[in-house]
């Protein structure tokens, strides 16, 4: 079946320009001169002054992810649906392996929460959270025969993911020679966790101690020392999720002056919120946003940096970390004791607006929009250029955004399987329009949708294509 989509400006790594595109199956065709396309299309979009950019790519989530005794809320199902409806197209989500667990296990029991449910294509990292020799073979195995080419690895939460610097060294090591992309959680864990039990012993329980005992120096450290580790190992590929901090950003932009193999990612929650106005909210309320790295002091210069970041590219992907947690049975679980609130904020229904909301407040281009959100994404990550391009030869993977549209976010009309939102009445000035998912549009203009689960399929990825 041939869908037309015409009247568009498509974004992609060579700019805007207004052209047509011919999409065949599940590819897409060609793109064409304005008004020169097939006049017996079976179907055509209209896309007059839209922008016609690739499918989201959020390569940081967590769905169903086991934390502090629970499970995150939302599964492959609804939260591939949600984030359809936002016009993320493809998600790469986090297996887990624990200390004494096997790797491939982990990576089973994933595809199987997965396979048969995700409305959208995915793959999968791997979080390998004990490094022994098992698993630094396990890694080997998985480069070669499973897709997966990236590992995250935590300095933070001792116990449960933690691994020391020489856990990392052996890790990285193995990395380097298998062409896998490293990925750290940087946060100095064994300090905070002194910090934490010191507030807890006085008598400081309330959310917003989550963020003080997690300092962003604490960040900048662990950055730091991941910086020198991955030098040590013969530069292997490091690429820094949720970056939260300037001092950590620093430590980035450091590295890459000098020409490292050193990526790192945000969240729109680093960009837009912060400690006092959200984990400070009153009472209980800043349990929403317990999330790690913390959100940081409004007056210090973080999210202007991190916007920065974005544009000179020491920020090179947005993504969400998105790993809901109802408030209701889930964070009250830290109630009189922040540290037992389930860590994790639901954005994955609203990246690709709160990036663009960037390029409104013209604090980013709209090419960078196109790149932070989907283009490096894919290529980061071994997805190029299958995912993330308009290119002939490219899956369908199409989002129409209205620059003139408006969205208002709100639980009330969110499709994440949470019961509140973390942007509650944040206003966008713009909107996703039409979503396409390998030819097959997902979401139609007027908010209608036509996925189902199960139609997503797992994506072998390949090695980085980004490295310098
Ligand atoms: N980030 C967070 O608070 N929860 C998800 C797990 C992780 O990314 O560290
Ligand atoms: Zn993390
Ligand atoms: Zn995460």
């Amino acid at each position: 079946m041939t869908l037309l989509i015409t009247g568009g400006e498509v974004v992609g790594p060579t700019g805007r320009f207004a052209a047509d595109v011919l999409v065949d199956g599940e590819k897409i065709s060609a793109l064409l001169a304005p008004g020169t396309g097939p006049a017996d299309s079976a179907k055509t979009i209209d896309a007059t002054g839209k922008l016609v950019i690739p499918g989201g790519i959020d390569v940081h989530t967590h769905m169903k992810l086991p934390f502090g005794g629970t499970f995150a809320s939302d599964d492959f199902d609804t939260g591939t649906k949600a984030a359809a409806h936002g016009g993320t197209t493809t998600i790469v989500d986090f297996a887990v392996q624990r200390t004494g667990e096997v790797v491939q296990d982990g990576l089973a029991a994933w595809h199987a929460l997965a396979d048969g449910n995700a409305h959208i294509d995915y793959g999968f990292h791997m979080i390998i959270g004990g490094v022994d020799d098992d698993a630094l073979k396990a890694m080997d195995q998985l480069v070669a025969d499973e897709g997966v080419t990236s590992f995250k690895l935590f300095m933070a939460y001792p116990g449960v993911f933690y691994s020391d610097d020489g856990k990392i060294l052996r890790a990285m090591q193995t990395a380097r020679e298998n062409g896998a992309t490293i990925m750290m959680h940087a946060e100095n864990g064994i300090a905070i966790d002194v910090l934490v039990a010191q507030a807890l012993a006085k008598g400081q329980t309330d959310p917003v101690y989550h963020g003080i005992t997690r300092p962003s120096i604490l960040e900048g450290e662990a950055t730091h020392r991941a910086i020198a580790l991955a030098q040590v190992a013969r530069d292997t590929p490091l690429y820094f999720v949720h970056l939260s901090a300037s001092e950590a950003l620093a430590e980035v932009a450091a590295a890459r002056a000098t020409g490292r193999n050193v990526f790192a990612e945000t969240c729109p929650q680093y960009l837009y919120l912060t400690l006092e106005d959200q984990l400070g909210a009153p009472g209980f309320e800043g349990a929403k946003w317990v999330a790690s790295p913390p959100l940081r002091p409004r007056d210090e210069s973080h999210r202007d940096d991190l916007w920065r970041g974005l544009r000179t590219n020491d920020l090179a992907i947005v993504s969400t970390d998105h790993c809901p947690f109802c408030m209701k049975d889930q964070k009250e679980l830290g109630l009189g004791d922040f540290s037992k609130i389930p860590n994790g904020i639901g954005t994955v229904e609203h990246r690709v607006d709160l990036v663009y909301q960037g390029v409104a407040e013209g604090k980013l281009s709209v090419e960078r929009w196109v790149e932070t959100i989907a283009t490096t994404p894919a290529r980061m990550f071994g997805l190029y250029p299958r995912k993330g391009v308009i290119a002939p030869g490219s899956d369908a993977d199409i989002v129409l955004y209205d620059p003139n549209g408006r969205t208002t976010i709100s639980a009330a009309t969110h499709h994440m399987n949470l019961d509140y939102s973390a942007w509650e009445g944040v206003e966008i000035a713009g909107k996703v329009d039409t979503v396409i998912s390998r030819g097959e549009v997902l979401v139609d203009r007027d908010g209608t949708y036509h996925g189902r689960k199960g139609r997503g399929r797992y994506l072998k990825r390949g090695l980085s294509s980004y490295l310098r």
